[in-house]
């Protein structure tokens, strides 16, 4: 970037050349072109042009700067040489950035005079006075009259042009000049003003991040204005979209904005391809799952001295907090977000991520950084260049092969680097959740956070030796160990108390004894630990007033001896056998099932399958370790699944877990049969596109998604967990998955891909052959699978884009060859009489594994 030195000894200015990640602090010029008055780049470096209007707007912007003791300024007129097209491009792409990075932005207002419109308003005022006298009447106090300049500032040609739009939006600071150099605001104080001209939302004027708006409003703001040259207003958008955009003066504004909405879809597509869960939605649910967010139960932290220290110290880059089971780290990690939010800088980014072992989407490594992307490009979409250079070669494949992990942390590396990153907090919550490449993760926050000056990091986790291990090499770090600030937990833990016993006194109208046993018997007995108290509280919930002192002192101490009398008490359930297998599923599941999905997987009382009031009741029944939320079932904490799979399971897993997944696979198989069909949501047109499909209302896929994405990762697990016979009967010809994969594999295809799961499939379909490959004596199987195999991998992309093109495209363009093609061969298209002359096998480069 090229800036401008003011050198008052010399009456001129100098032209120094940075480089983007050098960029010393400087000004911003904002004004409006005067034809043949603006000063050129060459006519600047030849010293000549003084004369011109341009001039002396070149050097106001130069001494408001060495007033605001800033020794370096922009003026677009001047600082770029337009005579290379390369430079002009590079100009063009970076400006948005260039006005963002200013320190301030002066827009200068060549139409907006303060001199006359003073001498007016005097004028004005005394002819009302000499009116008033004239008529013999006594001058009524008018309202305070606005000063005369608005009228010319509401109508200043600046509010009509393209590129000033940016030139507001960008700098965090603007402030606005009369044409004689007189302050008249800034972008602040005139917001009202600026907001009734532009019509701009008051959010994007106070900084708000610009992706927050729609496409469709971000070009309404262009709407009424004008540039020089018509491409010009779609050019002067790239920065308020973050896209990039070869230059090609003459092509039209047409053509232009064209080009500039299909830049805008490409990004809005590999966006939507990256992302896997939105980790501000993940903070939302389970906030709400823990019973909502108490501020006064984490306040403490903010006047921590290893907090304190993290906060302020610039060498302290990482904060690692650990803690036992229950200490309450996530919910202290989601007030930390809360307040990070509300302080730092409006440019900094904040993108974090919670790991949930109950949920195989979120426990891995690959959707960490997955999900700390999203955030980041979704807040700052100009760093989503780091993954277009990927994305656009590969397509979504590039975040989940074999290789996802290497290209994510690649590209969060460059994105952490980039030098129009200002500064970022990456925060991720639950380490010891992270039940896959967990050590790659350790070594990649390792490096990383000593790496990049500009981002701080926290990273919470239970107290394991192996976290414990990698994060104690990072040397700029601080440790926040919960159980060593054990007197501030205790108040956090005694005010998180008091206000579950007001809760509870207010729902089941507790005298004042009561209430205070409660309260005196918590305080007693959660030793520093808050899910004691919010599972006794949940317990204490449905119980009445007269009989709630007992039941609080049975609860004894700590969460093992909690967790047993749970567990106690479930045995004694009145349905302990439909009890039993229900939390047996909800502890095998690979993720949440919901109220729809669940009699699917368990048999289920015959009337309650429909009726969500029976089933919640069910699941009510089942004691305090399931909850239920927006109709989806999960264990009440990770520990108490820890605790059941450890010292329940010969009770809840009677024939084993391995029989468990066999259960839950066979099930799955059974479920899906008859509701998989051609066309299940009535789309009719063949290429009717995934992005407009509606889930019907009565969705036919509602109680089989589950099933649908993971029966084969069930069978997977039923054979690597139980030492039963090797070559069982479902593996062999003629088995349950040889007739699911010969009748129904095509509408599984497409049930895939309206669960928008088509990549999970591919990763079944893999593990499938492996599996046959080792367990099956069935050569004719294995070659089916393998074909089955090929024709995913072929057709993804085609089937996740528009459904029904597995009985289309998917068929027409395999190889005669192959098995699916001829197994499903009725549901051709019969109207296609001329068929593409398709080889006989599977391309070479899908054989080879490139596809
Ligand atoms: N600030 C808070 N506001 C409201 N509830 C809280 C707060 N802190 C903790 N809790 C309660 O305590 C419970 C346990 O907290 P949390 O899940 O954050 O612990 P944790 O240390 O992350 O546990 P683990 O590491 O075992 O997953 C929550 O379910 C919630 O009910």
């Amino acid at each position: 970037m090229r800036l401008l030195q003011y050198k008052p000894d010399s009456d001129g200015f100098e032209l120094v050349t940075f480089r983007t990640n050098d960029l010393p602090s400087y000004a911003i010029l904002s004004h409006t072109w005067t034809a043949g008055q603006e000063v050129t780049y060459d006519e600047l470096r030849a010293g000549i042009g003084k004369g011109k209007a341009g001039y002396a707007k070149i050097r106001f912007c130069g001494e408001r700067a060495a007033h605001d003791s800033l020794q370096y300024f922009w003026v677009d007129t001047c600082c770029i040489n337009k005579s290379n097209p390369a430079e002009l491009q590079e100009a063009i792409a970076s400006m948005f950035y260039w006005y963002r990075r200013a320190v301030k932005c002066y827009v200068y207002l060549a139409d907006v005079i303060i001199e006359n419109t003073r001498a007016q308003n005097i004028w004005k005022s005394k002819s009302i006075i000499w009116k008033s006298i004239w008529n013999n009447q006594i001058p009524v106090p008018k309202e305070p009259q606005e000063p005369v300049w608005k009228q010319a500032f509401r109508k200043s040609r600046w509010f009509t042009r393209g590129w000033t739009l940016q030139e507001l939006l960008a700098p965090a600071s603007v402030e606005f000049f009369s044409r004689e150099g007189r302050q008249l605001g800034d972008k602040l104080s005139l917001e009202e003003e600026i907001h009734l001209i532009t019509g701009l939302p008051r959010i994007a004027l106070q900084g708000g991040h610009l992706s927050q708006f729609s496409v469709t409003e971000r070009f309404r703001w262009v709407e009424l204005r004008k540039t020089r040259y018509d491409e010009d207003l779609a050019y002067s958008l790239l920065g308020i979209f973050n896209v990039d955009l070869p230059l090609r003066y003459g092509e039209g504004k047409v053509n232009a904005f064209e080009r500039l909405e299909n830049e805008i879809y490409k990004l809005e597509k590999c966006i939507q391809d990256l992302h896997l869960t939105d980790p501000r939605d993940d903070k939302k649910r389970i906030e709400k799952a823990k019973g909502g967010l108490l501020r006064d139960a984490y306040r403490w932290i903010l006047e921590n001295p290893n907090f304190q220290q993290w906060r302020s110290d610039q060498e302290s880059r990482l904060l690692w907090i650990n803690g036992d089971t229950g200490k309450g780290k996530t919910m202290l990690l989601c007030g930390i977000i809360n307040e990070l939010s509300k302080s730092i800088a409006k440019t900094a980014l904040l993108s974090y991520f919670f790991c949930q072992a109950t949920n195989s989407q979120i426990d891995n490594a690959t959707a960490v950084l997955r999900g700390l992307i999203y955030m980041l490009v979704k807040q700052q979409p100009s760093l989503a260049s780091h993954l277009r250079t990927k994305y656009d070669h590969t397509g979504k494949a590039i975040f989940e092969d074999a290789n996802a992990w290497i290209a994510l942390s690649e590209i969060l590396t460059n994105i952490l680097q980039d030098p129009r990153l200002d500064s970022a907090y990456i925060l991720i919550d639950a380490l010891d959740e992270c039940l896959v490449d967990l050590p790659e993760l350790l070594t990649f926050v390792v490096n990383v956070s000593s790496q990049s000056p500009c981002v701080k990091w926290i990273v919470s986790g239970r107290n394991w030796p192996s976290i414990a291990r990698d994060l104690d090499t990072v040397t700029q770090k601080v440790r926040l160990c919960l159980e060593l600030n054990a007197q501030s937990i205790s108040a956090a833990v005694a005010t998180f108390i008091q206000f579950q016993v007001n809760w509870l006194t207010k729902r089941n109208e507790y005298g004042s004894d009561v209430q205070d046993a409660v309260y005196q018997h918590l305080l007693l007995n959660a030793n520093g630990t808050f899910l004691f108290v919010a599972l006794v509280c949940k317990e204490l919930a449905d119980v009445s007033e007269w009989d709630a002192e007992e039941v609080v002192r049975a609860f004894p101490p700590g969460l093992d001896s909690l967790y047993k009398r749970m567990l106690d008490q479930f045995y004694n359930l009145k349905h302990t056998e439909l009890c039993k297998s229900i939390l047996a599923t909800v502890l095998t599941v690979l993720r949440p099932i919901t109220l729809d999905e669940l009699p699917s997987l368990v048999d289920m009382p015959p009337r309650s399958s429909r009726n969500y009031k029976a089933l919640e009741e069910i699941i009510r029944l089942c004691g305090s370790f399931l909850i239920v939320q927006e109709r989806i079932i999960s264990i009440v904490h990770q520990s108490a699944k820890d605790y059941l799979l450890k010292e329940a399971s010969d009770e809840i897993f009677p024939a084993g877990l391995a029989e468990m997944h066999y259960s839950i696979m066979s099930k799955s198989l059974r479920t899906l049969s008859p509701t998989l069909q051609r066309d299940m949501y009535s789309l009719r047109a063949l290429g009717y596109p995934i992005d407009k499909v509606k889930k019907p209302e009565s969705d036919p896929l509602a109680k089989s998604r589950y099933a649908c994405v993971f029966w084969i990762d069930h069978l997977s697990d039923w054979f690597t967990k139980s030492g039963a016979d090797p070559y069982h009967g479902d593996l062999q010809a003629g088995g349950t998955v040889e007739v699911f994969i010969k009748e129904k594999y095509l509408y599984w295809l497409e049930a895939l891909s309206l669960c928008k799961s088509m990549s999970e499939g591919v990763v079944s379909v893999e593990k499938l052959e492996a599996l046959l490959k080792v367990r099956a004596d069935a050569p004719e199987l294995l070659k089916l699978v393998h074909d089955a195999r090929r024709f995913i991998l072929y057709h993804k992309v085609a089937i996740e884009n528009n459904p029904l093109q597995a009985y289309a495209s998917a068929l027409m363009f395999s190889p005669t060859s192959s098995l699916i093609r001829k197994l499903f061969r009725h549901e051709e298209p019969a109207w296609i009489t001329i068929r593409p002359a398709i080889g006989d096998e599977w391309s070479a480069c899908l054989a080879t594994g490139k596809f």
